[in-house]
């Protein structure tokens, strides 16, 4: 594709509820947006299309499928950048292994995934999968600073018509257990490099032979360069520990972890409590188990499918599971536990679910109760427990009458511990990591053991200035309270503070912000949204992921609804819609009944932003007509309670984008700024009003009845758009 290819707004193929949502609303967009010669078109970087795309040498010239995630990863390097991206899967294991397994079934050449790769093939396979499982798009695209927000409207929306909330009582047992000791927040070591600089990563082991873990790593000249470890010894003590304690307290045993993104240290994690919940069984059965390729990394899911045909561990299981305290569950109908895939209980979006519940999980008999929710490392665990505590004393948060926590996240060029998983390492036998730099300066040293998880982080200068400038800007655009969450006690939030003051005082804004550690900063919050102000989050890239969906989630009952804007460091844009995740819940409904309960306010908000940031660098005044219409058509969302209810029979998200038709074409008509585009939409308008009755009902045709998609992963699109485009009369309205 040539940059003259290139469309004047991107809208990302991805994969479940999403994607299925657009196979109805892109269409809408796409000719809304010809009509104003705004062209709207699309790159794949589905689970599948990464998949096939990685694979090329495999497929026939016919299956061939280009790197689009490759070209969006350079685009957004331009000042031409406008993309709109949507959630998309960030595949476990598992869910890779199922993708690669319906894709081989749709007539794909691919290898299966290499467990454990023996060949030049099998490596070269393997090395090609790990490069597309976790979190593998998001830290491509995010070239820019995170600035993520409920919009005005939408806030006003959940007071005026609050969701449930769970009633949170003083004697709750539930609470949050982190390590207090060798975890990664306690062996951090930080450094602010003064040059331009390259390190390399080198254990050496007791017989000091050196083993170099990485090499080349290159840093520009003011990088911030964290090294940290999580010794496995106290990591397994912990959980032993935290197991037995679940149980004399009569509560859940929950794990958060968030696996996807931190895709080489958390599925490790994940791995040591299904070992340890599991302890007896892998003392007695280790070696036969190790024999049918169990890896406790993968979850117990997959390892009951392996050992289904050897009844003596299966009965170990049983009886190990008899002992132990009830898990929290995934899906209790299914028996899905907790510990089933790495990927299923994702912290950001866990730990909210379970505190709006008040402080509820879901037991194997399927009912509610506490949960003891162990989140290993201590660095960011404590403002689940401070926002726990604070509900125990004061009770649930009312939506009614809450204030909104706004976050503007260090999230550019892989900043923090999302960009670490290259420079991740299980230690393969006791030594010494140093972390040495190209003048032989050594930078950092540890002493670990074998399993540890020694991990180097870094953020670089670029990023946390605009950082800082961004957060002045949104500072002094709402004049409201904000906070930098850095604990001056830890390593790394230390050496951002040497950024962060001078600017501030610099910018002659130092009085408007505050610097409060994670735990200070989430009570200071809670207080002033509880008093219904609005609050600043300015917060490292991990917080900007767990913060921006836990108050969005107590604010507004999901993620799903939030503004979230990336303002590209080399001057475009990259709208994300909303800030959660693919919704598989979502999916299942609708294959079982032809339900889709997706909420595409998301959708909503970041098209208006990407039609207006389109208007302003390319002088486009229709587009800034879109857009405002855009706004006016989501107003008309909420205003008229179209967005989707939960229920099959309900209106789910095809009505809603009907509506969402419907609203913006009508304030397309009304505008007055371009009258071209107001007599375009004027008969659209009507014949939309006109047919209302009847597209409705040819919405609704089928509902309750299970729908065929063709596939899960790579869904067939011709049965996807029957199933997401069936009122002929709409189809025909729009084109
Ligand atoms: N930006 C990205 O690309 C992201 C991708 N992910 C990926 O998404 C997948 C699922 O992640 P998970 O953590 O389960 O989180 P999700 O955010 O997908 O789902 C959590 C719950 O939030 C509710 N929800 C989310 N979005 C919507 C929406 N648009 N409308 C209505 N309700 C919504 C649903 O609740 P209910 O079931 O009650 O209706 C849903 O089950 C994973 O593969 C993960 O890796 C996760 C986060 C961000
Ligand atoms: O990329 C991912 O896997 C998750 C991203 C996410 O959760 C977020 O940005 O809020
Ligand atoms: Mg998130």
């Amino acid at each position: 594709m040539t940059a003259t290819d290139t469309p004047d707004i991107i809208y990302t193929v991805v994969d479940e509820a999403p994607e299925l949502a657009s196979a109805s609303l892109l269409p809408i967009i796409q000719s809304f947006g010809k009509a104003a010669g705004v062209s709207v078109g699309t790159r794949d970087i589905s689970l599948a299309a990464r998949i096939l795309a990685a694979f090329s040498d495999h497929l026939t010239d016919a299956q061939r499928q280009s790197d689009d995630l490759a070209e969006l990863g350079a685009l957004v390097k331009t000042p031409q950048a406008n993309v709109i991206k949507l959630p998309n899967i960030s595949a476990s294991v598992p869910q890779l292994v199922a993708a690669i397994r319906e894709l081989q079934g749709q007539g794909y050449a691919l290898p299966d995934y290499p467990e454990a790769p023996a060949t030049d093939a099998e490596k070269d396979a393997r090395a090609r999968y790990d490069a597309i499982k976790g979190s593998a798009v998001n830290p491509v695209l995010r070239e820019g600073n995170s600035d993520r927000r409920a919009a005005a409207a939408v806030k006003k929306f959940a007071q005026a018509n609050p969701h449930r909330m769970g009633a949170w009582s003083a004697d709750s047992k539930t609470r949050v257990a982190s390590m207090s000791g060798g975890d990664f927040r306690s062996n951090e070591v930080s450094a602010t490099l003064d040059r331009d600089a390259t390190a390399k990563i080198v254990l050496t082991t007791a017989d000091g032979t050196e083993h170099v873990l990485k090499d080349g790593v290159s840093y520009p000249a003011g990088t911030v360069v964290d090294a940290t470890y999580m010794s496995a010894a106290a990591l397994d003590a912990f959980l032993e520990s935290e197991i037995e304690k679940t149980k004399a307290e009569g509560t859940l045993f929950s794990l958060h972890m968030k696996a996807t993104m931190m895709k080489v240290s958390d599925p490790i994690i994940f791995g040591h409590a299904v070992k340890t919940y599991l302890k007896p069984v892998f003392e007695a059965h280790g070696d036969q188990m190790a024999a049918l390729g169990v890896d406790p990394n993968s979850g117990l899911g997959d390892l009951l499918a392996r050992v289904k045909d050897a009844p003596e561990i299966v009965a170990a299981i049983d009886s190990c599971m008899a002992d132990r305290p009830p898990m929290y569950m995934v899906d209790s109908d299914r028996g899905i536990t907790n510990l089933h895939v790495p990927s299923d209980v994702i912290i950001d979006a866990s730990m909210p679910a379970l505190i709006r519940a008040g402080g509820k999980g879901w037991g194997p008999d399927g009912k509610e109760h506490d949960a003891n929710c162990v989140i290993p490392d201590d660095s960011y665990a404590p403002v689940y427990d401070e926002t726990i505590k604070y509900f125990k004393e004061t009770g649930a948060l009312d939506p009614a009458t809450a204030g909104t926590v706004q976050n503007i996240g260090l999230m550019a060029q892989k900043a923090e511990e999302y960009g670490s998983h290259p420079t991740t390492f299980e230690i393969p036998a006791a030594g010494t990591v140093r972390m040495i730099l190209d003048d032989g300066t050594v930078l950092h040293v540890h002493n670990v053991e074998a399993g540890d998880i020694w991990r180097s982080a870094s953020a670089r200068k670029a990023p946390i200035e605009d950082w800082v400038m961004l957060a002045i800007d949104r500072q002094k655009a709402e004049g409201c309270e904000a906070i930098f969450w850095l604990d001056e006690t830890r390593a790394h939030d230390a050496e951002l503070i040497k950024y962060v003051t001078p600017i501030l005082q610099a910018q002659g804004v130092a009085d408007k912000f505050r610097i409060l550690a994670p735990r200070e900063a989430t009570r200071a919050t809670l207080e002033t949204i509880r008093a219904g102000k609005t609050s600043i989050a300015i917060t490292g890239n991990v917080l900007r992921d767990y913060l921006t969906d836990l108050f969005p989630i107590l604010e507004l009952a999901t993620s799903a609804k939030m503004l979230s804007i990336v303002k590209l460091m080399q001057g475009g844009g990259l709208f994300e819609t909303g800030a959660g995740g693919s919704a598989p819940k979502h999916v299942q409904q609708l294959m079982a009944e032809n339900h889709l309960r997706w909420d595409s306010l998301g959708e909503f908000c970041a098209l208006g932003e990407s039609f207006k940031f389109l208007a302003d660098v390319t002088d486009n005044a229709s587009a800034r007509v879109l857009g405002e219409a855009v706004e006016l058509a989501t107003q008309g969302i909420l205003d008229n309670g179209r967005s989707p209810g939960r229920k099959v029979g309900q209106p789910d998200n095809r009505d809603s984008h009907y509506w969402f038709a419907r609203y913006w074409a009508d304030a397309l008509a009304a505008q007055t700024a371009d009258a071209a585009l107001a007599a375009h939409f004027a008969p659209i308008a009507q014949a939309l009003a006109e047919s209302e009755e009847k597209i409705i009902a040819e919405l609704h045709a089928g509902r309750g009845q299970a729908v065929d998609l063709g596939g899960y992963y790579h869904g067939d699109a011709a049965k996807t758009a029957a199933v997401m485009r069936p009122s002929a009369t709409l189809n025909a309205i729009i084109g």
